[in-house]
């Protein structure tokens, strides 16, 4: 295992390369906390980064997996997104001994089963200007030795009062075609949808499959999600823990023309698959930490990784011989009273603790 702190050449970003002897890779521009890359042992790229990214502060790199704190979206006294994902983070040294940056390239063996970074963010004067909390952001990104790509999320506070955000990580996932991509996992659920102001509706249809431009927040969402590339035979699993949400974008043609840094095609060569905390907010008090986590694997369409959905463990095969309706309303009635013995369980948040 091995992790490299290198000066890329074009843009002159700071960025961790994690790198694993089968092959696969990520790396972490400090700029952003941001994800821009990581490759499978074949050394195919797996997420999408635009032709036409600008690496230039404080405009955000389009494409990889930008983090979204402490505001996701544009609803909220902040810029779109929050301001996290164009600020400059530190390593953390004990996480990775990572020398500084002063010559060309730096390396180091890490004999663990995976190649690790963790990075910081921590307000400057002026972010706490426009959000007055004092906090510890802190992002591990771990590249295991099957290749797969985990990123651990822990928020602090450090403040003497409470504070709220919402948050989201901004998977900007590479498909070879995107009429002939599939999300699983997300079939009966409730979404918001961006383009209709922020209306509720149900998603009724099977599995999601793309023909125009859609933005939907899809709330209360299993801890398991599949992305189908049909035409790349792909399988994209992500588990998420402490995110709710998933926000599914693609932007389609009209809106993609209206992005400066992103190509007036490239909209059906990506899409974003966010695991997030939008719809209620989390809160975290004074001394606490809130922890989340999304774990990313690509594997061979063929490959089964076993049930997507609670739900189907419930019913098993045999709510697929039910009336269409039948089974919906049975799936929602099982997820409410799971939920209620959840609710009953835990009254606080179970990703929040002392720190
Ligand atoms: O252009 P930005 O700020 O990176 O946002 C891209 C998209 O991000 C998605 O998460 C939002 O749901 C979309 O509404 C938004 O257009």
């Amino acid at each position: 295992m091995m992790v490299d702190l290198e000066k890329d050449a074009t843009t002159g970003f700071e960025k961790v390369i994690l790198r694993e002897p089968r092959g696969s890779s990520a790396e972490i521009l400090l700029f952003g906390g941001q994800v821009t890359s990581w490759k499978n042992e074949r050394g195919e790229e797996l997420l999408f980064l635009s032709s036409k990214a600008i690496f230039k502060p404080p405009k955000a790199v389009r494409g990889g997996i930008p983090v979204c704190f402490p505001q996701f979206g544009g609803q909220g006294s902040l810029e779109q997104h929050g301001f996290a994902r164009n600020r400059l983070w530190k390593i953390v040294e004990s996480s990775s001994p990572l020398p500084s940056v002063d010559s060309d390239k730096f390396s180091l063996i890490n004999n663990s089963t995976k190649a690790i970074v963790e990075l910081m963010l921590t307000p400057s004067e002026e972010d706490m200007k426009i959000w007055p909390h004092k906090f510890e952001l802190r992002l591990r990104v771990a590249l295991s030795s099957g290749g797969g790509l985990t990123m651990t999320v822990k928020v602090n506070n450090k403040d003497t009062k409470q504070f709220s955000f919402t948050f989201a990580l901004h998977t900007y996932l590479s498909v070879a075609d995107i009429t002939e991509v599939r999300v699983e996992g997300l079939e009966t659920l409730d979404y918001l949808d961006n383009l209709k102001s922020g209306e509720r509706s149900t998603e009724q249809g099977d599995a999601i499959t793309f023909d125009n431009e859609l933005d939907r927040v899809y709330l209360s969402t299993p801890s398991k999600i599949a992305v189908v590339d049909h035409e790349k035979k792909r399988t994209f699993v992500l588990k998420k823990d402490g995110l709710p949400d998933l926000v599914v974008w693609n932007p389609w043609e009209r809106k993609a023309k209206q992005m400066v840094d992103f190509g007036d095609d490239e909209y059906k060569y990506m899409l974003c698959v966010e695991a997030a905390a939008v719809e209620k907010p989390i809160v975290v008090r004074p001394e606490e930490e809130w922890t989340a986590r999304q774990e990313l694997s690509a594997v061979s369409s063929s490959y089964s990784s076993g049930p997507l959905d609670p739900r189907r463990v419930l019913h098993g095969s045999s709510k697929e011989h039910l009336p269409q309706y039948q089974a919906s309303i049975i799936s929602r009635f099982s997820l409410r009273l799971f939920a209620v013995m959840t609710l009953m369980c835990s009254s606080r948040n179970p990703n929040i603790k002392k720190s």
